[in-house]
């Protein structure tokens, strides 16, 4: 039996849908769906009375599972985080400081009390048995019904030994742990759509791992720590970096592993900022595009290498959250028979491009300044290296180093060049992704999709076809402003006005370097003063005394137009043809020609 599931193009806002494309769902992955029918939500209901692990929740993605769960199924029993010490904080004081987080002032005001649910463990997942106490295992291993593993690393640059500890070996030994557990009905792993991003088109299913995970076990056992990160870029093989290659190994280890445990695998894309929930926007932290985002809302990013036309896979965080506890539930009610792995993507169904992004990024920016900013936002991409490294030293570096320069000579510690440093490393590990377009299948979340009812669809909300993108990227980039930064939107007047400021020193600037390049040129050369005397003695011509004969003459038109316009607006056009040509900064000349003493 073979289903097609409607066309996609009913009800999305987003008018570049792929046109009429069906998806057929295999027979053995469809139920009755009784479940269409029912009023109440069907997700919700599951989870109400059950007790879940989650790992990673002091995470990004974390944070919004467990604000969900806490929020869409108030009658959960209990909700284990697993958490380690950091940075000088306890486990308790971590939690007491992660249940402050404005994410989960939805749910405070819902459920003052959702905190008593919360149980943390202290746990540390790259030690054996995870650092767990006998105690606490226990209480594990007896009560949790549903397993959802967040925790990871997802450093790029991530040394291979930490990446393989945490990303493979913690998920096999969260494996074994969940294998002991009594009454476990699902376990959700959460792993990444460029896990396989050696492959152009990825299906739902597990790819043969890029080495044998015990092997590399054994390896990074005894190596020294110097010799494995002089190997790395050899074991990676076609892989850029150890967070995918480890996130491959993960889930060929769970197919491999998983015994009778009823396991589902997610891969999101580019997890961005919350569509709708728990705030739209929400955001907190400045990985993947978000970092990315701020540098240029701030003017330090001014080029970016990546393709116009490549698609940017993102995917909203509470959008990558709704599938998530959907699966959780079908996983553990409908017990497919194997292991499905859901592609949480949206290129192949609402797709969004880069240089889409790159304009909406920037024109939401101008509309909604960040505070203090450095420069006026205005960051480009290309796909050619020669082109960036020509901007890279003229719009990153040269600024950088004057404005250290002005520090260090008012006193002050100089930093952009360490930020830019910084910049550049994170564009040349993210330029990977930037520049390729991927084919992600869907099959599987369209099959949830289609067995979810009503109240479910609203409830937990992943179809992205609804997506619009530019009301996202506006919403998106707001976050960023208020709850990555901090800054209040009141702001806005005064950070326009600190645009505006910078508009003008930028012209300021402009303008004394283009006479000082002119003097210099005058001063040097006999043919651009020749030609300055050219100019500067052309008669003007009276009214009516230019000819169709003299229009088709350069030297006609160049002082008919002289002698009609003012100079500054001559050369503020010549200036702002100049800039939309991407030749060079705008100019913008206030003063008369006839002035300058030459
Ligand atoms: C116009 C737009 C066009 C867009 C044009 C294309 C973009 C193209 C994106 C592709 C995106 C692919 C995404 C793959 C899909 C997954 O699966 S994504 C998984 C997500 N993983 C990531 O995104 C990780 C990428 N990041 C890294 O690997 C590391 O952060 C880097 C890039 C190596 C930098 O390392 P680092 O220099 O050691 O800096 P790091 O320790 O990260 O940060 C130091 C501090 O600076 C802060 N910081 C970092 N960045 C910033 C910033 N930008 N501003 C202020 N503070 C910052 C950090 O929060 C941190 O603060 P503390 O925690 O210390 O308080
Ligand atoms: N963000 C994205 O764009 C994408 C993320 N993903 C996947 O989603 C998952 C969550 O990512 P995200 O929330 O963004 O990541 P974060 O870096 O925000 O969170 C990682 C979580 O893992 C925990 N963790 C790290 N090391 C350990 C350890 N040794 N022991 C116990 N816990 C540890 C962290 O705890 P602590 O606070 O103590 O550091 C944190 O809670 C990951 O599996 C990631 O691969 C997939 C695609 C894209």
């Amino acid at each position: 039996m073979l289903r097609y599931l409607p066309d996609r193009s009913a009800g999305g806002s987003n008018s570049r849908k792929k046109e009429g494309s069906l998806s057929i769902i295999p027979w053995y992955l469809l139920q009755e769906g009784t479940e269409q029918e029912s009023t109440m939500s069907s997700v919700s209901a599951y989870y109400n009375g059950k007790t879940v692990l989650i790992t990673g929740a002091t995470g990004f993605m974390g944070k919004v599972l467990v604000e969900k769960l806490l929020r869409s199924s108030p009658e959960v029993k209990a909700v284990y985080i697993l958490v380690r010490p950091k940075a000088g904080q306890s486990m308790q004081e971590r939690v007491a400081n992660m249940l402050k987080c404005k994410v989960f002032d939805r749910v405070r005001e819902d459920c003052p009390n959702f905190h008593e649910k919360i149980k943390p463990i202290n746990a540390e997942l790259t030690q054996p048995k995870l650092a767990i106490s006998a105690e606490d295992e226990e209480e594990l291993l007896t009560r949790v019904n549903v397993v959802f593993h967040c925790a990871a690393t997802v450093r790029f640059d991530e040394p291979l030994k930490h990446a393989l500890q945490l990303n493979v070996m913690g998920t096999q030994r969260l494996l074994e742990l969940a294998r002991q557990m009594q009454n476990l009905e699902a376990f959700i792993h959460i792993s990444t759509a460029y896990a396989n991003c050696v492959r152009k088109c990825i299906e739902e299913i597990i790819y043969p791992p890029p080495a044998e995970p015990q092997k590399l076990f054994d390896l990074v056992e005894w190596l020294d720590e110097s010799i494995i990160q002089d190997i790395t870029p050899k074991l990676l093989g076609e892989w850029p970096n150890t967070y995918t290659y480890t996130k491959a190994l993960s889930e060929y280890l769970i197919q491999q592993e998983k015994g009778n445990l009823n396991i589902a695998i997610i891969r999101p894309s580019i997890v961005g900022a919350s569509w709708h929930e728990p705030f739209p926007g929400w955001i907190d932290n400045f990985n993947g595009t978000s970092g990315i985002f701020i540098a240029a809302g701030k003017g330090i990013l001014r080029t970016v290498i990546a393709n116009n036309e490549a698609v940017a896979d993102m995917i909203p965080v509470d959008v990558a959250i709704n599938l998530t506890l959907a699966a959780g539930w079908y996983t553990a009610v409908h017990r497919p028979k194997n292991l499905l792995v859901y592609n949480c993507t949206t290129g192949g169904i609402n797709p969004f491009f880069w240089g889409e992004m790159g304009q909406y990024v920037m024109s939401t920016f101008k509309r909604n300044p960040l505070e203090q900013a450095f420069r006026t936002p205005n960051a480009h991409m290309t796909s050619s290296y020669l082109i960036n490294q020509y901007w890279i030293t003229v719009s990153h570096k040269a600024p950088a180093i004057l404005y250290d320069l002005y520090m260090r000579l008012t006193g002050r510690k100089p930093r952009m060049m360490k930020i830019i440093n910084r910049l550049h490393k994170s564009m040349t590990l993210l330029q990977y992704f930037s520049t390729q377009s991927w084919n992600w299948s869907s099959d599987n979340m369209n099959m949830l999709m289609s067995h979810l009812n009503t109240e479910d669809k609203k409830l937990y909300n992943f179809d992205v076809r609804q997506l619009h993108w530019s009301e996202y990227i506006e919403s998106y980039c707001i976050g960023a402003k208020k709850y990555l930064l901090n800054e209040d939107m009141a702001g806005i007047p005064a950070a326009k006005q600190h645009l505006r400021k910078l508009r003008n020193i930028r012209y300021a600037f402009n303008t004394t370097l283009l006479v000082i390049i002119w003097r210099i040129f005058i001063a040097r050369s006999q043919m651009a003063r020749n030609i300055w005397y050219f100019v500067m003695n052309m008669k003007p011509l009276t009214k009516g005394s230019l000819s169709l004969h003299d229009l088709g003459r350069p030297q006609f038109i160049v002082k008919y137009v002289l002698s009609h316009c003012p100079v500054s607006t001559v050369l503020s056009a010549i200036s702002i043809l100049l800039l939309a040509m991407r030749q060079l900064p705008v100019i913008n000349l206030n003063y008369r020609v006839s002035n300058v003493k030459v």
